[in-house]
Parts: structure tokens; sequence; C-alpha cells
């Protein structure tokens, strides 16, 4: 696949990026843990990466957050991953969906833990997304349940946000920095006035983004 514009190519590099970290890491462990975010910039890159020879049966894929939707709606990040990721190679990886048959995320947060913490942690890569509003995965500033996800100790809390639809399930901030590599990856003019605003202050609680600006942390951002 060529590479055409400034966001194709981040596209690529980003996917060649995790694809030599898991190549790496599954040089020391027998499995190695992908976790990427939803939305609409992931697309590019789940496509690339999905193209790479790797050991995808070694390999465990899962989401930062899910919007508490059936797994054939429009909106779940469950559909996207496995329409445009889990294709090709990449299609021999195993899934862990954070969503479960209950009606609402405070109901299913308990068995999706138990998946989730049997997965080989910490992470290879987490790739973050960010909104314009400085949220990453479902860390919501305007979310109730944000001091929570910030502070606790759990791998999953469930978080509703007025400036969001559906209900969500996150892995907590703590669980997300369970990994060795961390990238956030934005795109456009607005995102990276954002993240300039972010890099400018330290209040996790205004733009919950802040969060992952300590540890070690990728951007990749095309115009
Ligand atoms: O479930 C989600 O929507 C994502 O996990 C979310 O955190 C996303 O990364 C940002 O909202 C950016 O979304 P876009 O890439 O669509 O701008």
């Amino acid at each position: 696949m060529t590479a055409s514009t400034p966001r194709e190519q981040l596209a690529a590099q980003l996917s060649e990026a995790v694809a030599s970290a898991l190549a790496v890491d599954l040089e020391n462990h027998e499995r190695a843990l992908l976790v990427v975010s939803g939305g609409s910039t992931p697309v590019p890159f789940f496509k690339r990466l999905a193209s790479i020879e790797l050991p995808w049966s070694r390999i465990d894929v899962t989401l930062a957050d899910e919007r508490w939707v059936a797994e054939d709606a429009e909106d779940s990040n469950a559909r996207l991953v496995r329409e445009h990721l889990l294709q090709g190679p990449a299609a021999a990886a195993r899934f862990c969906p954070l969503t479960s048959d209950d009606s609402t995320p405070e109901l299913g947060v308990e068995a999706v833990t138990k998946r989730v913490t049997e997965l080989p942690w910490p992470a290879s890569v987490v790739v973050l997304g960010m909104g314009g509003d400085g949220h990453t995965a479902s860390l919501f500033p305007d979310s109730g349940e944000l001091g929570l996800a910030l502070t606790t100790d759990d791998p999953l809390v469930a978080t509703r946000s007025p400036s969001v639809v559906q209900p969500r399930i996150t892995l907590s901030a703590g669980r997300l920095h369970q990994a060795r590599r961390h990238v956030l990856h934005v795109v456009g003019d607005d995102k990276r006035s954002v993240l300039a605003h972010a890099m400018a202050g330290d209040d996790v609680r205004e733009l919950p983004i802040r969060a992952f600006l300590a540890c070690p942390l990728a951007v990749y951002w095309a115009p």
C-alpha cells in the first residue's frame, strides 16, 4: 500500500513501529498484548497493521475503551477492530472485547474485568486517541466517574458522560499505564492545539490526556 497523504504516511510509520514492538516482545514472551483505541483516526493504521506478517496467533488485542453497544452496532469499537484490524494476517490474533450481554456497563464490568485481567499484561503497546475535549479512552472531563477512573487500581470502570450518548466502559488510567510503550495517535490542527494546551498545564481533570504526558509517550501527529 503506497502512502499518499501525510495521514497515510503516519499510519504506515505507526503500523511499522507497533509491529516492531510486538515482534521484539515476542522474542522474549510467549504472548504479546496490543491495546488500541476506537474512533475514526485509527482506521488507516489498523488497515496497514493488519497486513503486516507477524505471529498473530500469539498476539492478544483489546480496546482502551468501548461504547456499551452491541458488537454489530455502527458505533461499536469492537466492530471497528474486527472490520479493519482483524483481517488478513491479523485475523489470527485473539481479540478481547470489552462488552458483555449485561444491559449496562455497571452490570457487565465484573465479567469483563475477569477476561481483561487474564491478558498478558503489561501490554507491548497502548495506542491512545484523543478527543477535542482532551479525553482519551473514555476518560471524559465531564464524566462523574473520571476521578475514580484516574485513581482506581481496578482495571476497568463503567463511565457515563453528558458529552457522549452511550454508556462506556474504559480501562482505568492505572491499567492503561501497564504498558511498555505508549502512543498517542492524533491528526489535524485542532487536536494539535488541544495537545499543546495539555502539555502547557497539569490539571488532569481538565484534560485527561495529561495522565499520559508523564510516561514516555510517542506522539504520532499529522496535519
Ligand atoms: O471510543 C472512542 O471513541 C475512543 O476510544 C476515543 O477515546 C477516541 O480515541 C477519541 O474520541 C478520538 O476519536 P477520533 O479518532 O474519532 O477523533
